[in-house]
């Protein structure tokens, strides 16, 4: 059996924060603001999963007011979302992502957003997962720096499909 999800996520960019993507500490002028270290990718990673599962969204696991969260690692957040995969009998089929920034320059990061998020979703093969980055040529809240956008689309294999 195939399931198919997608996650979109936004946070706001601000200083005094850090500025961590996809599991990666970039260094950068502002960070990015929200509940948890606000990890836009591995929410937007974290929302295709469960929504490849039927099991709603991020917010419904991990409540952004529940002070357990307040700061929380969203790599911890994604291996357990990733736990509920694997009990359900599910594993990587391939994931793809794009982050939506017009700064900082994500290119020279990728390879570790890639890297860890194979690790997570227990990837057999580099080539089933897949970051982008895209800016919106300075249009919108993106590209005048206010936030950062992720979009991922996950696709979910169960039992014997060969790959
Ligand atoms: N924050 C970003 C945005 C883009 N990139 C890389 O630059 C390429 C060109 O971006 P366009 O928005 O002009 O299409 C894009 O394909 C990415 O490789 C980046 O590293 N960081
Ligand atoms: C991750 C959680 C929980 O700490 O908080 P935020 O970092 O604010 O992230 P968001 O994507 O807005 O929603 C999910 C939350 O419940």
């Amino acid at each position: 059996m195939i399931r198919v999800g997608q996650g979109f996520d936004v946070h706001q960019l601000v200083e005094g924060r850090p500025c961590i993507i996809g599991g990666v500490n970039i260094p950068y002028e502002k960070g990015l603001l929200g509940h948890s270290d606000a990890d836009v990718l591995l929410h937007a990673v974290s929302d295709a999963i469960l929504g490849a599962l039927g099991l709603g969204d991020i917010g419904k696991h991990f409540p952004d007011n529940d002070p357990e969260f307040k700061d929380a690692d969203s790599l911890k957040l994604l291996e357990h979302i990733w736990s509920l995969a694997k009990e359900r009998g599910y594993r990587l089929g391939n994931i793809d992502s794009t982050i939506i920034a017009q700064k900082p320059k994500m290119a020279s990061y990728i390879p570790q957003m890639n890297e860890v998020i194979a690790r997570a979703l227990e990837a057999e093969d580099p080539s089933q997962v897949n970051v982008k980055a895209t800016t919106t040529e300075q249009l919108g809240f993106a590209g005048r720096g206010e936030g950062i956008a992720a979009q991922s689309v996950v696709c979910l294999v169960k039992g014997m499909l060969s790959s």
